[in-house]
């Protein structure tokens, strides 16, 4: 059993044995050819299709933490910071926050039709912030999204990296205590890049946590404390960023390079070596809450954990959390994270064995 972890009260994100599934329509057919599939269409032959986009996902992360997010096509890193912004809720299992985390780009959808100065004062009202505050963030926005004399034109007109540097200045500005970006910052030149360390930096050093995900290894390593690598929608490792993107760079270079014996070998060490945070949140006050939007809805069916990449881990009980906002259940002080002792991390282990 583990112990009791102190550092609950430093937790910013918990996210507690998280399960998400869509449902998608296949043509059934599996043919190529574009008459066939439209007569299956058309005749509504097609058939559906559940995708298991997050397997029993466990995590804790902590003020000042910059967590990096890094996975293949398709392992369900969107899909996790969806769910952590509180966008979509999860099939089973359950995610609190201490603040409503921002979704870059989602908490503040622009209009492509206004001009970015326009764009300006609309994200940051709708990011909750007043007219006045609004007005003030202006000249900030505008230089860390560095439009110069663009910010002036109609935002349709602008790049997709225009685009982003501008979203991303914009949720900066609202000065957010959870900022969830999905590759944003791969999109801006060296000049930004610079600037949005310097923001980010800010953040976390005002106790923010920030979470990115990015398919680069290499911008893991450079801008995050912390990294997780997410595997068809399991936690391969958690630990340091450092050390877990070095890992991950390893087997994809493999895999990219037709070596599957060699990348299947190294996923199957790493996910040995870098088992998964295991996250309890027990409440101590009287369960008088109503069911929280964001608890469970669906339960897996074991035939589909069977199939898992990860070991089965002992069944976490989920209770109702004590306070809810308007978009997820808050972090309170009474909800104690039980994560195994220091000792038996990942990183700590492997270093061991060295
Ligand atoms: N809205 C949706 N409807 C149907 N399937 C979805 C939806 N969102 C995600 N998925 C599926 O869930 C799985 C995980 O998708 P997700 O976008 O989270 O992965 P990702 O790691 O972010 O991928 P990428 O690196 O390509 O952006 C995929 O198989 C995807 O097709």
């Amino acid at each position: 059993m583990a112990e009791l972890d102190p550092r609950a009260r430093d937790a910013s994100v918990v996210v507690e044995n998280v399960h998400m599934s869509y449902t998608v329509r296949t043509s059934g057919s599996g043919s190529r050819r574009p008459l066939d599939r439209a007569t299956r269409k058309l005749l509504g032959l097609g058939s559906k299709e559940r995708v298991h986009a997050l397997k029993g996902v466990s995590l804790v992360a902590r003020r000042g933490e910059f967590v990096g997010v890094i996975g293949a096509n398709g392992s369900g890193k969107s899909t996790l910071l969806r769910l952590i912004a509180g966008v979509e809720r999860p099939d089973e299992g359950r995610i609190l926050a201490r603040r409503q985390p921002t979704l870059l780009g989602v908490n503040a959808a622009l209009q492509s039709s206004l001009s970015g100065a326009a764009n300006i004062r609309l994200g940051c009202l709708a990011m909750g912030m007043s007219p006045e505050q609004a007005d003030a963030a202006f000249d900030e926005v505008v230089e860390l999204s560095a439009l110069g004399d663009a910010v002036y034109r109609p935002m349709g007109s602008y790049s997709s990296g225009m685009g982003s540097r501008l979203r991303f200045a914009i949720a900066v500005a609202a000065r957010p205590s959870i900022l969830l970006i999905d590759e944003a910052l791969s999109t801006g030149d060296a000049t930004f890049a610079e600037r949005s360390e310097q923001a980010m930096s800010q953040m976390l050093e005002d106790a923010g946590t920030v979470f990115l995900v990015n398919h680069a290894a290499k911008v893991i390593q450079d801008l995050c404390t912390r990294a997780v690598w997410l595997h068809k929608g399991e936690v391969v490792m958690d630990g340091e960023a450092e050390h877990v993107a070095e890992k991950y760079r390893w087997w994809a270079w493999n895999l990219a390079k037709g070596n599957h014996e060699t990348a299947e070998k190294l996923l199957t060490q790493a996910v040995e070596e870098g088992e998964a945070e295991s996250v309890h949140v027990l409440s101590t006050s009287p369960m008088h809450m109503e069911e929280p939007r964001h608890s469970s809805r669906v339960r897996i069916s074991p035939r589909h954990r069977s199939r898992s990449v990860v070991p089965e881990r002992e069944p976490i009980p989920v209770r109702r959390p004590t306070i809810e906002t308007d978009m997820l259940p808050v972090i309170s002080e009474n909800q104690i994270v039980l994560r195994p002792p220091a000792e038996e991390t990942p990183v700590a282990r492997h270093a061991k064995r060295r």
